[in-house]
C-alpha cells in the first residue's frame, strides 16, 4: 500500500506492483533537492515513471514542458486530474489499454496491447512536441519507447530498479539527443556507473557510460525515504554526456561493448588472459596500445582507463571493417 504521507491516493488504498518497482519517493527533503537540481538544468523534462506525482509535483512547478511516461494504467487518469490546471490535452483515458498481467491477461494478449500503446505513445509525443501544452503523461512501456521519437529534453525519474541499467543503456545510446540525466537508482548500480578507473567498483559499465558521460553520485537516498521502503540503499546520479563526444563514438559503441565485455569476462584474471582468449589475432596490438600508455598486460581490467578501451575498440572496428 502506498502510505499517506505521500499525500497522492491519500484516501485510497493502492497496490504496489513489485514488478513495477513500485517504490514511491516521499522524503520532502529529497524531493525538493531533486526538484533543485534538475530545475538548474533544465526547464524541459521528460520523467519516465510518474507513478503518483510526488516527485512529477515537485519538478513541474519549475518546466516549461513536462512529458511523463508511465506504464501503471491505474495512474493515468490520476495524473491528468493532478495537474489539470496545467493545461493539456490528454485523451490517454480513452486510448489507454492495461496490458498488466495482474488483469489477468495472457502474454500474447498483453504483447498486443503494449504495440498499440506504443503507437499511440508516438503520435502522442509528436503532439506535445509542437503544441503549447505544458504536461502530459503517455501510458506506455519506456522500453517500448524508441527514445530517437522522444523530444531533447533533460530525462528524469526515480526509475525501477528491475529496468533502471536498461533505461540507462538506451539513454547512452542516444546521446545526441540527450544531454542529461537525473536518475535515483539502487545504490549498488549507482556505484558501478560513476566508479573511477582503478576504483574496486570499476568494470563494464563505468567505463561504457563514460566513454560517453560524465557520471557523478549527487545525493543518497535511505530505504526509509520511500514508501514502501525498498531493501536496498539507493542514490541519485547525474549523467552529463560529454561536450567532446564524436558522432564517430556513437558509432564505436558497439565495437567498445565488445572488447569490454571481453576485457571485464572474468575481472580478476589479467588483460591479457581476458583478450588474448577473445580476440587472439588482436593481442598484439592490444599490448602495443596498453604499453603506450605506460600500462601492461598483466594488469587487471580495472586498472584500464576508459581512453584505452576505446582506442582497443578502434582497433577492432578497422579490423571488422578490413574483413567487409
Ligand atoms: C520507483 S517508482 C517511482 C514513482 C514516482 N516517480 C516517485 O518518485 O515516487 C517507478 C515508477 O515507474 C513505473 N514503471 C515501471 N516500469 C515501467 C516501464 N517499463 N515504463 C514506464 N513506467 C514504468 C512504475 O509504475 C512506477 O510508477
Amino acid at each position: 500500500m502506498i502510505s499517506k504521507r505521500s499525500g497522492a491516493f491519500s484516501s485510497q488504498k493502492i497496490h504496489t506492483k513489485k514488478n513495477l518497482g513500485q517504490h514511491y519517493l516521499v522524503d520532502v527533503k529529497k524531493l525538493s533537492f531533486m526538484e533543485n537540481f534538475i530545475s538548474n538544468i533544465n526547464n524541459h523534462v521528460i520523467e519516465v515513471g510518474p507513478g503518483t506525482g510526488q516527485l512529477t509535483k515537485y519538478i513541474i512547478k519549475n518546466c516549461a514542458k513536462l512529458l511523463a511516461i508511465e506504464k501503471d494504467i491505474r495512474f493515468i487518469s490520476h495524473l491528468n486530474n493532478l495537474f489539470a490546471k496545467e493545461k493539456f490535452h490528454n485523451n490517454a483515458e480513452n486510448n489507454c489499454i492495461n496490458y498488466d498481467s495482474e488483469d489477468g491477461k495472457n502474454d500474447s494478449e498483453n504483447f498486443k496491447d503494449a504495440r498499440k500503446l506504443t503507437e499511440n505513445a508516438k503520435e502522442d509525443i509528436e503532439l506535445f512536441k509542437s503544441s503549447e501544452e505544458k504536461f502530459k503523461v503517455i501510458n506506455c512501456d519506456i522500453l517500448e519507447i524508441d527514445f530517437n521519437s522522444l523530444p531533447d529534453y533533460i530525462l528524469v525519474g526515480n526509475l525501477p530498479y528491475n529496468i533502471s541499467a536498461l533505461i540507462i543503456a538506451k539513454f547512452i545510446r542516444c546521446i545526441n539527443k540527450f544531454k542529461h540525466g537525473v536518475f535515483l537508482i539502487q545504490k549498488e548500480v549507482a556505484d558501478k556507473i560513476c566508479a573511477k578507473c582503478c576504483d574496486r567498483d570499476y568494470g563494464r559499465i563505468s567505463a561504457f557510460v563514460q566513454s560517453v558521460a560524465k557520471a557523478k553520485k549527487i545525493l543518497n537516498v535511505p530505504p526509509g525515504c520511500f514508501a514502501p521502503p525498498p531493501k536496498v540503499n539507493s542514490e541519485v546520479i547525474h549523467l552529463e554526456i560529454l561536450d567532446d563526444f564524436a558522432e564517430s563514438d556513437l558509432m564505436n559503441l558497439d565495437n567498445l561493448d565488445t572488447i569490454l565485455r571481453a576485457a571485464f569476462s572474468s575481472p580478476r584474471k589479467t588483460i591479457q588472459n581476458n583478450l588474448s582468449s577473445a580476440f587472439p589475432h588482436l593481442v598484439e596490438k592490444f599490448s602495443d596500445i596498453i604499453i603506450q600508455n605506460n600500462l601492461n598486460m598483466k594488469m587487471r581490467p580495472n586498472q584500464v582507463s576508459v581512453s584505452v578501451y576505446q582506442k582497443m575498440a578502434n582497433i577492432f572496428k578497422e579490423e571488422e571493417n578490413d574483413k567487409k
